[in-house]
Order: structure tokens, then C-alpha cells, then sequence
């Protein structure tokens, strides 16, 4: 952290390094793609994915440590009941990440993808976003650098999830903030409301909507007030990724949530990521759609965790694999197109 200057200082100089998708390489495999033995295009949207990763390694593109990062965190806005489960089933199910036994779990050993969950201080919730911000700029900013570790083992594909009960009401307050509405706009079922708990949930989320509304126009104020320890961490791993040259996929709503913030602050600033899938969260679809990004998938997933990205990279893992392992028209002998 810098010495003088505000917290959020660093984060903005390190968005004002980020670099740009590297020309040439893209050039390479588009140009490869060419040589392969099957039909100019067939091979769809994968192609654009080996391109892609090849533009943001910034060499020809390759999957080794493919990576899922959770994040959780606990959330002061979940004691007033936004979600339909309890705030301890957080560390449960860090625990439950630990002993292999959620979804991601099985998704990860299904496809050889590594996993690493960093829980944060989840004894101590952020404050009630209806009330007060959630986090100080200190804290957001510090938390934003911890999202930032997530790198250290050198993913070359990294895949953002979540966990954090109540959660999906922090992100729709913060997809409210960022592209206008109100609560009801943004909310949805998350773990699953009845009527009356869906009411409650969006009359809670409109509480700190009307309360923040004057810091709106500032994405990081956004991300402090209204968002959470995970949601800062995501919003740090992200740019962490950018900056280090790791393609990254976002996960489902809440996360696409971390990653919106980025792109506010920086049109450009996500143009690293692929994300992995819409949610069956109602608002998911609309947030892509601002956001100008289609999502890979689409199999009305509503869980987080990472799974909606850990199954997105499969197919990234196969559409590099056919970019560099297919023979080209010379190799095999297969005559070309007349
Ligand atoms: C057992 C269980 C496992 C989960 N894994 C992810 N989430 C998901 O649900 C939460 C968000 O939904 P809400 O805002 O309604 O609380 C997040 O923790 C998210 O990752 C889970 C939720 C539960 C209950
Ligand atoms: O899409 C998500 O990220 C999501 C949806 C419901 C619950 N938790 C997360």
C-alpha cells in the first residue's frame, strides 16, 4: 500500500499498466487455425478461444495449470435474511471444498483442473450494506491485493468463483449502481426464496441502493459500500490475471459482479476474461448483455462456486488442445479446399 496518496490509489495505477492482447500471437493462430485439417470455421466459437488465449498469453496458446480460485466471505446484509440459508453454511462449505465433497470438486477432478480456496476472515462479516458500506477503502483495497495472491502458483487459466451466503444480494445492489434500475431489476431467487422472501430480499437491496446512490458514479466506491470481501478479491485477481497475462473465465452472477466493477473503470479492463456461462439467476443474463459479452454456456447452472467456469475451461482445455494438436492439411496429406 502506498505511503501517501488513498488506498485505492494503487489499484488505479495498477489498471493504468495493464497490458494489451499481444497482435502477433493472435495473428499466429488465426493463421493456424487456417491450416488445420477441417473446414475454414468449423470449429466455431473454439477457434475464437484459442485466439483468445493465444492474444493474452501473448505466445501460442497452451493449458498446464488450468486453476479454479474461490473466494468466500461473510456478509453483515445476510443477518436480515437475503438468502434462504444461514450465514454458517460460508465456512461449512469451505470446509466441504477442503474434503472434496461439493460440486466443484468433482467438476475440478473430472476435467484436471487445480483448486484453491481463500476464505476471508469469515468470523467477521462486513458491515450491513443497508446501513453503512460494507468496508473501509483501507480494507477493500487490502482485500483487493489478498485476491491478488491467487496468482502465485502461476495459473495459465484462472477461473473465478464464489462463496458467500448472501451474496447474490450484494451483487445486484452493485449491478443496480453500476447500470442503473432498482432492486427489483437485479434480484432474483439465489439459493432459492419463497414470495415472501423474495420481497424481503428486494426491499433490502433497495435500503442500500437509496442509502449509496450519491457514490454511484465512482466503481470502486461501488465495490466497498455495496460489495464484500470476496467481491473484492475477485475484482483483485482479475486485474492480477490481466496484469501477469493469464486468460481468465468469471463464473456466474455474483462474479460477474467483480469483474463489471473492473470494466467500469476501464472499458478494456476485462478483456482477458470469457465468461464461462449465464446463470440461471435472472438478472446474469441482462448484466451480459450491458456488458457487451456472450457467455460460453448456457445449462441453467444457479450454484456458483466456480462450477459454471471450471466448465467452461473443458472447452477451453479442448479447444487448445485441437489448436495444437491437429495435423495441418500438409502434414496429413488431406487435400485442401480447390
Ligand atoms: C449448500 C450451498 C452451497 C453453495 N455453493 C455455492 N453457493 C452459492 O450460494 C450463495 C449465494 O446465494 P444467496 O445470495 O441466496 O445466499 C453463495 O455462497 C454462492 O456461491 C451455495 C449455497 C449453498 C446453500
Ligand atoms: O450465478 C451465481 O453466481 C449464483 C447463483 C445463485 C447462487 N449463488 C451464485
Amino acid at each position: 500500500m502506498s505511503a501517501t496518496g488513498r488506498p485505492f490509489d494503487d489499484i488505479r495505477a495498477l489498471l493504468a499498466q495493464m497490458p494489451g492482447p499481444d497482435i502477433r500471437a493472435r495473428h499466429d493462430a488465426r493463421h493456424r487455425q487456417e491450416e488445420l485439417t477441417k473446414p475454414s470455421g468449423s470449429l466455431g466459437r473454439l477457434e475464437d478461444i484459442a485466439e483468445w488465449m493465444a492474444a493474452w498469453q501473448g505466445r501460442a496458446p497452451s493449458v498446464n495449470r488450468p486453476t479454479v480460485a474461490i473466494f468466500a466471505g461473510n456478509h453483515g446484509v445476510a443477518a436480515r435474511g437475503v438468502s434462504a440459508y444461514p450465514t454458517a453454511v460460508t465456512q461449512a462449505m469451505v470446509e466441504n471444498f477442503a474434503a472434496g465433497g461439493a460440486a466443484i470438486n468433482q467438476i475440478c477432478a473430472t476435467f484436471d483442473l487445480g483448486l484453491k480456496v481463500f476464505d476471508l476472515a469469515l468470523d467477521y462479516p462486513t458491515a450491513d450494506m443497508s446501513k453503512e458500506p460494507a468496508l473501509s477503502e483501507k480494507d477493500c483495497a487490502a482485500t483487493m491485493a489478498f485476491g491478488m495472491e491467487c496468482l502465485a502458483g502461476e495459473p495459465d487459466l484462472l477461473c473465478i468463483g464464489e462463496m458467500g451466503i448472501g451474496n447474490t444480494a450484494v451483487a445486484a445492489a452493485m449491478f443496480a449502481a453500476l447500470f442503473g434500475g432498482e432492486a427489483a431489476d437485479w434480484v432474483g431467487p439465489g439459493t432459492g426464496h419463497d414470495a415472501a422472501g423474495m420481497e424481503r430480499k428486494r426491499a433490502i437491496v433497495q435500503e442500500a441502493i437509496d442509502l449509496h446512490r450519491p457514490h454511484f458514479g465512482n466503481p470502486l466506491e461501488i465495490l466497498r459500500r455495496l460489495g464484500g470481501r470476496e467481491l473484492a478479491a475477485m475484482s483483485g485477481a482479475i486485474l492480477a490475471a490481466r496484469l501477469q497475462r493469464v486468460p481468465v473465465i468469471v463464473d456466474g452472477y455474483v462474479a460477474t459482479a467483480s469483474a463489471a466493477i473492473l470494466q467500469a473503470l476501464d472499458p478494456t479492463a476485462i478483456d482477458h476474461c470469457l465468461f464461462g456461462h449465464v446463470s440461471a439467476e435472472p438478472g446474469h443474463q441482462a448484466a451480459l448483455a450491458r456488458m457487451g459479452k456472450v457467455p460460453l454456456l448456457a445449462l441453467g447452472m444457479r450454484l456458483g462456486e466456480g462450477t459454471g467456469a471450471a466448465l467452461a475451461a473443458a472447452m477451453v482445455k479442448a479447444a487448445v488442445a485441437c489448436h495444437n494438436g491437429m495435423a495441418t492439411f500438409a502434414q496429413a496429406g488431406v487435400p485442401d479446399r480447390q
